[in-house]
């Protein structure tokens, strides 16, 4: 699977992250980052700390505007869309930490990631579209190895378990951009295994993009990565380049990069 070509073809990129910035005040916690991102790519930000890697996907995603800059999703500009419209379009994005409903079964949470991604148009008068929704939910469930907990509740799930919901949750509804914050966070070393195993897997009609601290995992799921540092774009090449990359180790050694 990793072998499907994606270099120049006539499809636009899947995103183009065009000078975008973003202030927080007197904080410059993006600068002028540019990243392209071709269709079906594999691409990691790595970066340390408080490098503006959370702010970046925020302003991808939608739920901050940029100061600075534009957001291009597949040739169209998305910069001033809710980020009901950038789902819509086929964005979805896990978060750093667990976000669901403990008090709801792992089936109870897919249904209801792929209602809400096709636009709550359910009704008990429609009944055989809550039917085609449960049966998503189950398929989704069953692609993440997540069938034998289905009638679980959320809160009795191990955090790997949780993790690989959140994932089965954010592919409700044939996403084309997968954003994935720290998706290894907090997995044991068998864990992490599965989540690379997951993501390899994942078909290229998905494009990836995923923030990462471990850099194993990271470094074995991409394409391309991207380093940011002090909100600044500062290394970019594929894992063997970054491997490489002085200015990389020295960031990572918490040496002083200017
Ligand atoms: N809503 C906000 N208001 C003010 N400052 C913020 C806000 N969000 C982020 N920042 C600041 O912006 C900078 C970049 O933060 P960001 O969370 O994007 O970094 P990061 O690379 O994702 O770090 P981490 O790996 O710790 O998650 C930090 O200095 C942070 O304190």
């Amino acid at each position: 699977m990793n072998a499907v070509p994606h270099t120049a073809t006539a499809t636009p990129h899947a995103l183009s992250i065009e000078g975008v910035g973003r202030r927080f005040g007197a904080l410059q916690a993006v600068r002028d980052v540019t990243i392209t991102v071709a269709a079906g790519e594999r691409r990691a930000i790595l970066g340390a700390n408080g490098a503006g890697k959370t702010t970046l996907f925020n302003l991808v995603i939608g739920d901050l505007p940029p100061s600075e800059g534009r957001i291009v999703m597949f040739g169209r500009d998305v910069t001033g869309l809710s980020v009901e419209r950038r789902v819509r379009a086929g964005l979805r994005r896990t978060y750093q930490t667990s976000l669901m409903f403990v008090g709801l079964t792992v089936r109870q949470s897919l249904f209801l990631a792929v209602r809400g991604v096709a636009g709550g148009r359910m009704s008990v008068a429609r009944p055989a579209s809550r039917s085609a929704h449960m049966d998503e939910a189950e398929a989704l469930a069953a692609r993440l190895g997540l069938t034998p907990v289905l009638g679980a509740l959320c809160a009795t799930l191990s955090h790997g378990e949780r993790r690989q919901l959140e994932l089965a949750m954010a592919l409700a509804g044939e996403p084309r951009l997968l954003l994935l914050d720290e998706p290894a966070a907090g997995l044991s070393p068998r864990e992490r295994e599965m989540l690379l195993k997951l993501l390899l897997e994942l078909p290229r009609s998905i494009t990836l993009v995923m923030i990462e601290h471990d850099m194993d995992i990271a470094l074995r799921a991409v394409d391309q990565v991207s380093v940011m540092h002090n909100g600044r774009l500062v290394a970019g090449g594929t894992p063997r380049e970054i491997e490489a990359d002085q200015t990389v180790h020295d960031i990572y050694m918490g040496k002083h990069v200017s």
